[in-house]
């Protein structure tokens, strides 16, 4: 265990770090910021939510110079999303040195980005493309750049930004000290750390599993048909403060965000095809409380950091076991408690079985939650309700009226009656879902192997499923899937 007072660090990045509450160094920060402060080149790997923002973020801001008023750090982020998650940290640690870190991601209007940019910020957070765009009118000049940062450069990859970044890279001075994080290591990743990193250091955080044991891991098997009541029992029975619901593709994040929200639930969707305007307002209004349930894809909820997400759950199962370990690491983050639900088709449960095994945990089943059940919770919420307006008072006016009602019923009879009236009451709105087809292993994954998983070692890449119905997209084609 070390603490930032050990790291050495700048004072005015100390102050920072300890005003937003860090007092422990994670075990990846404890490794990267020394060697990142040596000016190597590095390689991280290490589970979600465990600070890899700060690891890189901290040396990073140390190795500016205040000095000179020329962009000199630039992290490339797969989406807008998480560029302006990681300015916002950046910008949080820097604020004593005097450091801005501008976000810089496709969808914002160019006038206003080239505004912005001459200001040169001494950091720039971007996504490949959009910062090639500027690269390429001469907005941003790379010569100036002394570091760069990729982060979730597998998701990079994936999304198909690859070669942006060899361009980039390409044309960013060679004197310079360049840092990856990433969840894998594909072949494809290898090569460009071949050809664009000096002799770089490997950071990797083993740890029993790849998902961390403050999340609680329940499965329930469940038929396509009974999804959405599944889902809104459990929603009754258990509220969650904050919580993200995974759907495998645009249309089914829209539809359930619509049903939700029409039987009375504070919901959202974000995908892919939302305007940015339209996703920053809805994250803004999830990370304040206003909506307490964010429907989302895979891509659009990567990476994101909102504290405070108590239940994830997995309402379609996720394509490969590397998605399994992100989306449930949108909660427990830094140390909290959290619930993920994997909802699974019967046809699906070999998929469940190779996902356990990939990512070496164990999901603990639950039987489907009951009507009866979901009711209770509705009066538990009604309950709750009623002890909580006890305790704030103010209802003096009220108590004539409350004396006239106890001498005409009895006390019993009241209160059960204005719990009656607090309940939530159940919308029998019937309310249909498109179907999603399940999920099956293809057939090379398991033939042949009896259904163990020895051979398959690796974070999950390796175990691709493609849809059963003909004509859809196969597990490969992540871009155009979300
Ligand atoms: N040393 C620390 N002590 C306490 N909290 C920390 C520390 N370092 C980071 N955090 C907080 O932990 C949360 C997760 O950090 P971060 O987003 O950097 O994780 P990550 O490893 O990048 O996760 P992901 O793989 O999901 O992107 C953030 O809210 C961050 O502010
Ligand atoms: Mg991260």
């Amino acid at each position: 265990m070390t603490l930032f007072k050990e790291l050495n660090l700048d004072q005015q990045i100390l102050r920072a770090v300890e005003q937003m509450g860090f007092t422990e160094a994670t075990p990846i920060q404890e490794k990267v910021i020394p060697f990142v402060k040596e000016g190597k080149d590095l390689i991280g790997q290490a589970q979600t939510g465990t600070g890899k923002t700060a690891a890189f973020g901290i040396p990073l801001l140390e190795n500016i110079d205040t000095e000179e008023k020329v962009t000199q750090g630039l992290v490339l982020a797969p989406t807008r999303e998480l560029a302006n998650q990681v300015a916002e940290e950046l910008n949080k640690l820097g604020r004593f040195k005097g450091i801005e870190a501008l976000p810089i991601y496709g969808g914002q209007e160019i006038g206003r980005q080239i505004k912005a940019l001459k200001r040169r910020p001494q950091i720039i957070v971007a996504t490949p493309g959009r910062f090639m765009d500027h690269m390429r009118r001469k907005t941003i000049r790379p010569q100036t750049l002394k570091m760069i940062v990729l982060d979730e450069a597998d998701e990079m990859l994936s999304m198909g930004f690859i070669e942006d970044i060899e361009t980039i890279l390409a044309e960013v001075p060679k004197e310079r000290q360049t840092l990856l994080f990433s969840a894998t290591m594909p072949k494809r990743l290898q090569s460009v750390t071949k050809n664009f990193m000096k002799d770089p250091e490997v950071v990797a955080i083993k740890s029993k599993g790849l998902t961390v044991s403050s999340i609680e891991q329940r499965y329930i098997e469940v038929p396509e048909k009974q999804k959405l009541d599944t889902l809104r029992y459990l929603l009754d029975i258990d509220p969650p403060e904050l919580s993200i619901i995974f759907g495998r593709t645009k249309r089914r994040v829209d539809e359930l965000s619509e049903a939700l929200s029409q039987v009375g639930y504070a919901v959202e969707g974000i995908h892919g095809d939302l305007r940015q305007e339209r996703r920053d307002k809805v994250l803004r209004k999830f990370k304040k409380g206003t909506i307490n349930i964010l429907v989302a894809t895979d891509v659009a909820a990567r990476g994101l950091d909102v504290t405070g997400v108590t239940h994830v759950y997995n309402f379609d199962l996720p394509q490969d076991s590397e998605s399994y370990v992100h989306r449930i690491g949108r909660t427990g983050r830094a140390g909290e408690k959290g619930v993920a639900f994997t909802f699974v088709t019967p046809r699906e449960m070999e998929h469940l079985k190779d996902i356990e095994a990939t990512t070496k945990s164990k999901m603990k089943r639950q039987s489907l939650p009951t009507y009866a059940e979901a009711m209770a919770g509705r009066y538990q919420q009604a309950i709750d309700q009623l002890r909580e307006t006890v305790r704030k008072g103010g209802y003096e006016d009220l108590d004539e009226a409350a004396k006239g009602l106890l001498d005409e019923y009895g006390a019993e009879t009241l209160v059960a009656a204005a719990l009656k009236m607090a309940t939530k009451e159940p919308d029998d709105k019937n309310i249909k879902l498109t179907e999603e087809a399940s999920l099956r292993p293809k057939k090379s994954s398991f033939r042949g192997k009896s259904g163990n998983n020895k051979g398959n070692k690796g974070r999950g890449r390796n175990n691709k499923f493609s849809f059963d119905k003909q004509g859809r997209k196969g597990g490969r084609d992540r871009k155009a899937r979300r």
